[in-house]
């Protein structure tokens, strides 16, 4: 009854969602100011997460994905109220975009599934608390150190001890843009000092992105929340392992790749770097440090020819992994735009990875063109962004 109702609901998303946040506001005008001022994205967020809710109905990993959830949400000082009225809201909201396909039963089993993801939650958010976790951490900007136009490496202060994994990434929020918050993925291993690295790469029209890069400095304070993702799977000692990244895609791999050079120095293994174009290979001179300490890791630079569009590295990249061998025997950690992601380890699946071998998380889309065009008719209809090659731009400069 859930799935065939969601996949109604689904194909009126648009209107669906429209409906849920005007049935919630309408109703709740307080909560309005729990929201950021921009719900587009929000608006996408509701979906995944319900998505992913109704395509892992049977899967045992859903109870502990809805507790890791409700303990994200405490950020977002989500009460027993609010999620009262989210329910309310997304039942009218449903009731109302599945038209015929309603029906008693329908409100029956969403209301109940409801209750159900709401109890998981709340559960989660209650457990977090007790354990005297907080419900987000405030981190302090001790280094700011931009790379050309658009990216930047923060150095991060947390003021109360902030546990995590290599790998994993946090949610960030900035005064500058209240109530949004935005994933990056931590770029080191825990340090003795305590401090936490940062990429970010300033996506156009992104207000959190130009927040950190452009205006945020040393001195100012981020709030940080739980840490979470899909790049904690670990391969035994011994075994081997590709890690493949692209843009700022490097920050976990860099921080998988610190966390072997200690436990594993001798581990066996290839590291893909992809660029959109040789200046924007900002982690090269940490590659070489890494490939100094790591004997067995092959490295392998890729970026677009001069003037070309970027994702041509995506096509040489591709290129590159058919030549490789033994697909089959590797654990693979994937990172970058999301279009990247899905696109390569499509590839590698062809290429012999069975699909529980490649890891990577998983990204909500960002911008306008995160799906690259794969006909004409969609080129034109999707052009990308003009290149603006600016090649002097990259050198690293202290602010
Ligand atoms: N854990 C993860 O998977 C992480 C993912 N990211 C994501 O990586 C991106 C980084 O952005 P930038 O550094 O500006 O990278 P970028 O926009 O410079 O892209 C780097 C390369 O990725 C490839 N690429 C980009 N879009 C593609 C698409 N739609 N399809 C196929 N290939 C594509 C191209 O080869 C391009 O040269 C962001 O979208 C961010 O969300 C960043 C950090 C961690």
């Amino acid at each position: 009854m859930l799935r065939s109702t969601f996949a109604v609901v689904e194909r009126r998303a648009e209107h669906a969602v429209t409906f849920f946040y005007s049935h919630l506001f309408w109703n709740n005008p307080a909560m309005r100011e729990l929201f950021p001022e921009d719900m587009q994205p929000q608006r996408d967020r509701l979906f995944a997460a319900l998505t992913h809710v109704v395509t892992h109905l049977e899967s045992p990993g859903l109870a502990e994905y809805l507790g890791q959830l409700g303990r994200d949400h405490r950020k977002f000082l989500a009460s027993p109220a609010l999620y009262a009225a989210v329910g309310s809201s997304l039942n009218a909201a449903f009731a109302h975009a599945a038209g015929a396909a309603w029906s008693l039963e329908a409100e029956k089993a969403w209301s109940e599934a409801y209750g159900h993801v709401a109890d998981l939650m709340l559960a989660g958010a209650r457990e977090a608390a007790r354990a005297g976790e907080p419900a987000w951490w405030d981190a302090d900007v001790v280094r700011h150190l931009r790379y050309g136009e658009d990216l930047a490496v923060l150095t991060l202060r947390p003021r109360q001890p902030f546990p995590f994994l290599p790998g994993q990434y946090v949610s960030v929020s900035s005064l500058r843009v209240p109530r949004v918050w935005r994933t990056y993925s931590l770029a080191d291993a825990p340090r003795p000092d305590g401090t936490l690295e940062l990429h970010v790469s300033r996506i156009p029209g992104g207000v959190m992105s130009t927040a950190l890069v452009d205006e945020t400095g040393p001195g100012e304070t981020l709030r940080l929340s739980v840490p979470g993702g899909g790049l904690t799977a670990r391969t035994e000692p011994g075994g081997l392992r590709t890690y493949i990244c692209a843009g700022t895609g490097w920050a976990p791999v860099r921080a998988l790749l610190a966390e072997a050079a200690e436990t594993e120095p001798e581990l066996k293994g290839r590291l893909f770097v992809v660029a959109r174009a040789k200046e924007y290979l900002y982690g090269r001179h940490d590659v070489e440090r890494f490939r100094e300490r790591l004997d067995g890791l092959s490295v392998t630079y890729i970026t677009s020819a001069p003037g070309h569009r970027k994702d041509q590295a995506t096509e040489r990249l591709l290129q590159s992994l058919r030549a490789c061998v033994h697909w089959a025997a590797h654990d693979v950690y994937l990172a970058g735009p999301p279009g990247f992601l899905t696109e390569v380890a499509e590839v590698l699946e062809e290429l012999g990875t069975a699909p529980d071998r490649i890891h990577h998380d998983t990204l909500p889309p960002v911008g306008r063109f995160t799906v690259r065009p794969n006909t004409a008719a969609e080129r034109l209809l999707g052009p990308p962004p003009p290149l603006w090659h600016n090649p002097s731009a990259r050198a690293p400069r202290e602010p």
